[in-house]
C-alpha cells in the first residue's frame, strides 16, 4: 500500500514537472490550447441537451402535418446542433494545429536540456554503461513522451469538463446511470495501467539491448568502419548479430502486443454486456410509456457518449501513468549531479604558471576497474620545459593527461600547479590554461579554418591567428593547395567535402591545439600519423612555439622523445627513469637499452616493438 501510495506521489511529481517543463517551452500556446480544450469539452452535452427538443420537435411535425411553422420550430434546434458540431470542427483544427506547434516548442526545449546536461556531466561518466543508459532512455521518445503526457491531461480536463456536463444531463434520469456508466470502464482501466507496467519494466530491461542494436548499426552504416567491415567481411557477422538481437527483442515485443489485446479486448466485452443492461432497461421504460421519443434519444445519445468518455478518461490517466514512468528516465538523467565541481571559493589560475606541475603520492584507479593504474605516483614538470613521457602501452601515459585536465580527480594525493593543488581552482579557468593534441583528435566535418579556430572559440575570427597555428603545425601550405584554402569543407559526409590524409587531419588537430595559445601544450603521440621527414620539420617549429611554454610530449617515437629537455620512462604507472636524452644513454637502463634496439635495426619501427 505504502510503495503504491509512493508511486502515484511519484507520477504526480513527473506531471507536475512535466507541465511546468511545457509551461517553459511555449506558455502562450499552452494557455491558448487550454482555453480550447475546455469550450471543446462544453459542446457535446450543449449538443446533446438539445437532442430532445430537436427530437420533440421532429415527432411534433410528424403527427400535425408539415407547415411552415412547424418547419421553422424544427429549424433552431437543428441549426444550433449544426453550429455547435461546426464550432467543435473549428476547435478541434485549431487545437491540432496549436498541438503541432507546442510539439516543435518543446521537443526544441528538452533536446536542449538534454544537450546541456550531456556537456555538463563528468567526462567519466560516459565510460559507465549505466550512463549511456540513462542518457539513452533519456532521449527516447522524451519529448514525444512530454508531450504525450500533456496530450493526455489535456484529454483528461476535456473529457472531465465533457462528462459533468454529461452527468448533469443524465442526472434527472436517475443516479445509478451515471455511476453504472464509470463503473463499466474499471475493466479497461485496470488492463491499461497493468500493461503499461509491463510495458515500461520491458522497456527498461532493454534498454541495453537496444543500444547494441544502434551499435550494431552503425558498425554496418557508418563510414568510418566502411573499410575495415569491407577488407575483413566481418558484415554478415555484424549483420546475423544485430538479426539475432532483433528477433528476440521483437518476438518479446509482439508478446506484450498479443496480452495487450487479449486485455483489452476482455475489457471492452464487459463494457458492452453492462451498456446491454442499460439499453434494455431503457426500451422497456419507453414501452412503459415512461419516457418520450425525445428522452429516449437524449438517453441513448449520453449513455453511449458517456461510456466513450469514461473510456476516455480512464485511457487518459493510464497514458499519464506510462508516460509518467517513461518521463520519470528524463528527469532521472538531468538530475545526475558532476562530481568534478569548482570549489566554493577558486584560487585564481596563474595567467603564466612560473614553478611546475607537480603529482605528489597520487593513486588512481578508473571507476569501472579497481586496479590502480596509478599508485602513489610522484612527477614533476617543470614550467617553461618540454618534458618527453615514454613507456609501454598501459603504462598510464594518457591517464596522467586525463588527470591534468581534470576529467578525473585522483583517489588519493594531489596533483599541484605552482604548489595549488587542481581541485582549488576553476574547473574551466584551468583547462583555459591547457592545450591537449588528444591520440584520436576529433575531425570536424566543417571547413579547414573553422577546424583550427574550434581550438578557441572565443578568437575565431581571428585569420592570422589561424594561419599561424597552421604554418606552426605544418598544414598551412596543404590548406592553400585546396580549392578553396582555408574556407574548404573538409570530410565526406557534406556535399562538396574533402578528404584528407591521416596525418594531415592529425596536423589540423595539432594546429587546433597551437591556437588555442595556451600556457600548457599536450601531446599525446602528435607525429604517430607523420612520416619520419614530416616529423623533423615539424619537431623544429615545435621547438620555437613551445619556447616559453610548459610541453608534455607523450609517444613511443624516440627521435622525437630525445629532443625534449627531460625525459621521464614510465612503466606499470610509475616514473622508472628520468633524464635528458644523453643522461639516460649514460644510465644505461630501459630508455638506453631500447635506443640501443633503434640504433641496431636502424628503424623506429623496432623501437616501437622494442621494450618502450
Ligand atoms: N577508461 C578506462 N577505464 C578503465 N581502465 C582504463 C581506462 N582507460 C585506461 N584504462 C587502463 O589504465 C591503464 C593505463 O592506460 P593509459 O591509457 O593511461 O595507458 P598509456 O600509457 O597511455 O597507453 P598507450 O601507450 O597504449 O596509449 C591501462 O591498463 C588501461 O587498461
Amino acid at each position: 500500500m505504502i510503495s503504491k501510495l509512493r508511486s502515484a506521489n511519484i507520477i504526480f511529481s513527473h506531471l507536475l514537472r512535466t507541465l511546468s517543463l511545457v509551461w517553459s517551452a511555449s506558455r502562450y500556446w499552452t494557455l491558448v490550447w487550454m482555453v480550447l480544450l475546455f469550450v471543446q469539452g462544453l459542446l457535446p452535452a450543449a449538443s446533446i441537451s438539445l437532442t430532445p427538443w430537436a427530437v420533440n420537435a421532429l415527432v411534433h411535425v410528424t403527427g400535425s402535418g408539415i407547415s411552415t411553422a412547424s418547419i421553422q420550430k424544427i429549424l433552431l434546434p437543428v441549426g444550433l446542433i449544426a453550429g455547435i458540431m461546426l464550432v467543435g470542427e473549428l476547435l478541434s483544427s485549431a487545437a491540432e494545429w496549436i498541438r503541432t506547434a507546442q510539439s516543435e516548442l518543446v521537443g526544441d526545449y528538452i533536446t536542449n536540456l538534454i544537450q546541456k546536461q550531456s556537456v555538463a556531466v563528468d567526462y567519466g561518466f560516459y565510460e559507465y554503461s549505466e550512463y549511456n543508459d540513462k542518457l539513452n532512455r533519456a532521449r527516447e521518445g522524451a519529448s514525444g513522451r512530454s508531450l504525450a503526457l500533456l496530450e493526455s491531461t489535456g484529454g483528461l480536463l476535456q473529457n472531465g469538463v465533457t462528462l459533468l456536463a454529461m452527468a448533469a444531463v443524465l442526472l434527472p434520469y436517475g443516479l445509478w446511470l451515471p455511476t453504472i456508466l464509470v463503473i463499466s470502464a474499471f475493466p479497461a482501466f485496470y488492463v491499461l495501467i497493468y500493461l503499461n507496467k509491463v510495458q515500461y519494466q520491458w522497456s527498461q530491461r532493454t534498454t541495453t539491448d537496444r543500444r547494441w542494436l544502434m551499435y550494431y548499426d552503425y558498425l554496418l552504416t557508418n563510414s568510418a568502419m566502411a573499410a575495415e567491415i569491407r577488407l575483413f567481411d566481418s558484415a554478415n557477422h555484424f549483420r546475423s548479430s544485430y538479426r539475432n538481437l532483433r528477433r528476440r527483442l521483437r518476438h518479446e515485443q509482439l508478446k506484450l502486443l498479443r496480452d495487450q489485446t487479449i486485455g483489452r479486448f476482455v475489457a471492452a466485452i464487459i463494457a458492452l454486456t453492462i451498456s446491454g443492461i442499460a439499453l434494455v432497461w431503457m426500451g422497456r421504460q419507453v414501452l412503459l410509456g415512461i419516457l418520450t421519443l425525445g428522452d429516449l434519444a437524449l438517453f441513448f445519445q449520453a449513455f453511449r457518449q458517456g461510456q466513450g468518455i469514461v473510456k476516455d478518461i480512464l485511457g487518459n490517466l493510464g497514458q499519464i501513468y506510462r508516460n509518467s514512468l517513461f518521463i520519470g528516465n528524463l528527469f532521472d538523467f538531468l538530475k545526475i549531479q558532476p562530481k568534478i565541481v569548482d570549489p566554493p571559493n577558486p584560487v585564481p589560475v596563474p595567467l603564466k604558471p612560473k614553478q611546475a606541475i607537480c603529482f605528489r603520492q597520487v593513486t588512481f584507479s578508473y571507476p569501472s576497474n579497481e586496479e590502480a593504474v596509478l599508485e602513489n605516483f610522484n612527477l614533476t614538470i617543470p614550467s617553461g620545459k618540454i618534458v618527453a613521457i615514454v613507456g609501454d602501452n598501459g603504462a598510464g601515459k594518457s591517464t596522467l593527461i586525463k588527470l591534468l585536465c581534470r576529467f578525473y580527480d585522483p583517489d588519493s594525493g594531489s596533483i599541484e600547479l605552482d604548489g595549488v593543488d587542481l581541485r582549488d581552482f576553476s574547473v574551466k579557468e584551468l583547462r583555459r590554461l591547457i592545450t591537449v593534441l588528444f591520440q584520436s583528435p576529433t575531425s570536424y566535418y566543417t571547413t579547414a579554418g573553422q577546424n583550427i579556430a574550434l581550438g578557441d572559440v572565443s578568437a575565431a575570427s581571428n585569420q592570422a591567428e589561424i594561419e599561424a597555428a597552421a604554418q606552426a603545425s605544418g598544414i598551412h601550405e596543404k590548406i592553400l593547395r585546396l580549392p578553396l584554402g582555408y574556407n574548404t569543407m573538409l570530410g565526406k559526409l557534406f556535399p562538396d567535402g574533402t578528404d584528407l590524409s591521416g596525418g594531415q587531419w592529425q596536423r589540423l588537430a595539432l594546429a587546433r591545439a597551437f591556437f588555442r595559445r595556451a600556457q600548457i601544450i599536450i601531446l599525446d603521440e602528435p607525429t604517430s600519423a607523420m612520416d619520419p621527414w614530416a616529423e623533423n620539420d615539424w619537431l623544429e617549429r615545435f621547438r620555437s612555439l613551445a619556447s616559453d611554454r610548459t610541453a608534455i610530449v607523450i609517444t613511443h617515437r624516440f627521435t622525437l622523445a630525445m629532443q625534449a629537455d627531460i625525459i621521464h620512462v614510465m612503466r606499470a604507472g610509475q616514473i622508472v627513469e628520468s633524464g635528458s636524452h644523453n643522461e639516460l644513454l649514460n644510465l644505461n637502463g630501459l630508455y638506453a637499452q631500447s635506443w640501443r634496439d633503434q640504433m641496431e635495426a636502424g628503424s623506429s619501427t623496432k623501437i616501437e616493438n622494442s621494450l618502450i
